[in-house]
């Protein structure tokens, strides 16, 4: 798969919109309003004043910063038609001037509105949805390649980016809002794509972002410490994913059991659910043997019932990446999709044609250390990578990371201390510390490091840019470097401002600058 072309800066929206009444949306979903709406029409919805498009109504949602129908004004000056908000959005949007529709839940009811704003519920392309602690974002990627290799359409939605061929928006949620979300799938069928993979996320459940879809094959990764911060507990934090399981949110699902979490969601769930094991010794209906690891690329054996079979490699490393490839494949072929088919056209093209930004990508050339740049922020993420790594390097393995401000502290201290316990050398950086103090939140993890691995050698350098060219000064032919962090993104948040950084590059330039590339 190539690098997006054409980059466009906002999200995903239908280009010939076909407009409908407000008066029509009153009635269809029984709603109170002020102000006249017969003449009116709507062409589009958004929840942000900032980017209304002419035609739009605009969502006025209570928030914890403000209640969005204070910016009604600003939405009326960009173009916005008319307000949909609560009676204490009312308030707040009646000197706009502009008809206000009201609910009593906005979040509640945005989904089946910008579903019948956008009429995307009439003809709606195969939906997949992807979720777990780990592993969504790669499997949505790998789901859009491999249905590239079989001459399908299809679309993409990601924390990285939402994609349509060479089409591509930066992402500013894992999961867009409803309002994005149906505006995303107007703009695919325009673009007459037929299967789309979507990134779930937690919150997203949680928060209504998925409302007014129904997926056809619903896929999970696995469950691990993360978003503690949003959740009290991992039960609780399970429960937001299990939601995705049932009836009303998705038609079946395909749920990786390697851990207990999956087997819950298996006798949890109340749709068909067929199941996958990717670790050895543990009964599914389909399960994934490794046959190599190596650097740049790992191959597997996928077997499932009536003797079903495919062999493949993804040019990815590590176990986990055949595993989120396995549940990619199971989940095509719950879609509908033939295994042998699947095959041939992974066989025709040497495996699975993949690229997936950030996610353990090998940024280095064909001399001196091996370098990849990973998303992985988790404990579960870090332990995964830095063995899947272990198996090949023929070197010592240094590791630069941080962690996140603002984001669930509670798993720092495991952080530190299996980036200790796994690798060699360690480099501990900032990562987005945003309003924290980011002294704060280096000591706890080079305090965790020590505390696992004393005699490990630890370096602690604030600036990623300097911390990068410590590991790589350390470095030497057939070692391992692994950045794990940021991933695919070009920017740095400290104290609210996002400073303008992207790993790939400057690792990129720190290679050049050292001779390697
Ligand atoms: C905690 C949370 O979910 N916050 C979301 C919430 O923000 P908020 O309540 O602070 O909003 P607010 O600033 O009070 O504004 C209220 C309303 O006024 C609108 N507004 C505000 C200012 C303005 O000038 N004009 C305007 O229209 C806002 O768009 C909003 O609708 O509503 C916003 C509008 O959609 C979201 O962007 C925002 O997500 C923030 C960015 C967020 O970080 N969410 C996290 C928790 C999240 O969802 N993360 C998962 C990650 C999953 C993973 O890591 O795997 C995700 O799916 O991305
Ligand atoms: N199946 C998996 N099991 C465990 N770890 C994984 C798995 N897949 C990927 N990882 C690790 O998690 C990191 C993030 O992967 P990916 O972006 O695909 O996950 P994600 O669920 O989309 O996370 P996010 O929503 O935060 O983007 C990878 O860079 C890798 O380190």
């Amino acid at each position: 798969m190539t690098e997006p072309v054409f980059q466009a800066p906002s999200a995903l929206r239908p280009e010939h919109p076909v407009p409908r009444s407000l008066s029509g949306l009153v009635a269809e979903f029984g709603l109170d309003h002020r102000g006249g709406i017969d003449e009116v029409e709507v062409s589009g919805v958004s929840l942000d004043s900032r980017s209304i498009e002419a035609g739009d109504l605009y969502i006025g949602m209570p928030g914890r910063n403000a209640h969005g129908a204070s910016f009604a004004g600003v939405a009326r000056d960009s173009g916005a038609v008319a307000v949909l908000t609560d009676e204490a959005g009312a308030e707040l949007a009646a000197e706009s001037g502009l008809p206000v529709v009201i609910t009593s839940d906005v979040r509640v009811a945005l989904g089946d509105v910008a579903a019948w704003v956008y009429r995307t519920l009439e003809d709606p392309p195969t939906l997949l949805g992807v979720t777990g602690t780990n592993g969504k974002t790669s499997v949505v990627y790998i789901l859009s390649a491999i249905l590239g290799q079989l001459g399908v359409v299809s679309g993409l939605s990601s924390t990285a980016e939402r994609r349509i061929g060479s089409l591509a928006v930066t992402s500013r949620l894992t999961t867009p809002e409803a309002t994005e979300l149906h505006g995303m799938l107007a703009r695919m069928r325009e673009a007459e794509v037929r299967t789309v993979a979507i990134e779930v996320s937690a919150q997203a459940l949680s928060r209504h972002r998925i409302d007014g879809v129904v997926f056809d094959v619903v896929g999970f990764t696995n469950l691990s410490h993360d978003h503690l911060d949003d959740y009290a507990d991992m039960d609780e934090y399970f429960r937001a994913k299990l939601e995705l399981f049932q009836p009303d949110r998705a038609r079946r699902a395909v749920v990786t059991v390697d851990s207990e979490w999956g087997s819950r969601l298996v006798a949890e769930s109340r749709i068909p659910v067929v199941t996958l094991a990717t670790r050895p010794g543990i009964e599914a209906e389909w399960t994934m043997t490794l046959t190599e690891e190596a650097a740049g690329h790992t191959e597997f054996v996928l077997e499932g019932p009536g003797s079903q079979r495919l062999q493949t490699r993804i040019p990815l490393l590590g176990w986990f990446m055949a595993a989120n490839a396995a549940l990619a494949i199971v989940m095509l072929v719950e879609a509908g999709y033939d295994v042998d088919v699947i095959a041939h056209a992974l066989e025709r093209d040497g495996g699975i044609d993949v690229f997936i930004p950030g996610r353990a990508e090998l940024i280095s050339g064909g001399r001196g250390p091996l370098v990849y740049i990973d998303y992985g922020h988790s404990p579960d993420a870090f332990e995964n990578t830095l063995a899947a790594i272990r198996k090949f390097a023929r070197g010592r393995i240094i590791m630069v990371f941080g962690a996140d401000g603002d984001r669930d502290a509670s798993k720092r201290v495991d952080m530190g201390a299996i980036a200790a316990r796994g690798s060699d050398v360690v480099v501990v950086t900032d990562f987005h510390p945003r309003f924290e103090d980011p002294a704060a939140i280096r000591a706890t993890l080079v305090g965790a490091a020590r505390a696992a691995v004393p005699e490990r050698e630890i370096y602690e350098v604030a600036d990623p840019r300097a911390a990068f060219r410590e590991a790589l000064a350390h470095a030497q032919d057939g070692d391992v470097i692994l950045y794990a962090g940021p991933g695919h993104e070009d920017y740095h948040e400290v104290a609210g401002e996002k400073l303008p950084y992207s790993a790939r590059d400057d690792a990129r330039l720190a290679l050049m600058e050292a001779g390697w590339l």
